[in-house]
């Protein structure tokens, strides 16, 4: 078997370029690898999230309930597994992926109560990794972002066009829920958690740059890989 690095983090943590940039590195130092990102909008395999984040089967994430929400994304990446990198993996390769299980465990995990948490965190593994039978990973590196500084660069990414977001992007209180949802699951899964926000001298806060975060990220990895 090979290896299974996950990069996660709230929506607006920088997951795609710290995932994009540390592949880049490891190629560098000679490593063969795969990329792999998730949701895997080009694949047909992604029709029922694309429904469900364009809001076919309601305006609010909570209209559709965690489990069933988690099994949309759960045949996107049994999906990927069987037809794109599952070979690759099993020969041994190295695989690093933007979001994994790991996102439904975020995301969805905070339509529950905490008191549900752990309950709804053993179905997903026992779905995903057993009854599916896709990897699990070897490690999850967590990009924490201060709510405040993400949500800043989420309306950057779209140009202060609050329509663009996706159902999930726009609920806010949702995304507070998500944020102590991701806090539970790094300390409580064994995530290894950067902290990517930095606070200047009157308490301003602003991302890390990118060269600073992905220098600790494979710092991390080194002890990993
Ligand atoms: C991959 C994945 C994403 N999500 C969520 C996170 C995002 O809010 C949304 C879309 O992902 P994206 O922002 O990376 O395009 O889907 C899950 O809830 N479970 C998953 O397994």
């Amino acid at each position: 078997m090979g290896q299974l690095i996950i990069f996660e983090g709230l929506d607006g943590s920088g997951k795609g370029t710290q995932t994009k940039l540390t592949a880049q590195r490891l190629k560098e130092q000679g490593r063969d690898l795969r990329q792999i990102t998730f949701p895997d909008y080009d694949s047909e395999s992604s029709a029922l999230v694309k429904m469900y984040l364009s809001g076919a089967f309601g305006d609010k994430p909570d209209d559709v309930n965690a489990y069933a929400a988690s099994s949309f994304y759960a045949v996107d990446r049994f999906a990927s597994y069987k037809t794109d990198w599952g070979e690759f993996y099993r020969e041994g390769g190295l695989v690093l992926s933007d979001r994994y299980t790991t996102s439904n465990a975020v995301h969805q995990c905070s339509k529950l109560p905490p008191m549900h948490w752990d309950g709804f965190l053993n179905w997903l593994f026992d779905f995903e990794y057993k009854k599916f039978g896709i990897p699990a990973p070897d490690a999850v590196i967590y990009l924490a972002v201060d709510p405040e500084v993400s949500q800043r660069l989420i309306t950057e990414r779209y140009h202060g066009d609050e329509s663009k977001k996706d159902i999930q992007e726009k609920d806010t209180e949702y995304l507070a829920r998500s944020r102590a949802a991701a806090e539970y699951c790094a300390r409580t899964l064994g995530w290894h958690r950067i902290e990517c926000t930095t606070a200047d001298a009157n308490g301003a806060k602003s991302m890390r740059s990118v060269e600073d975060i992905n220098a600790e990220i494979l710092a991390e990895l080194a002890g990993i890989l």
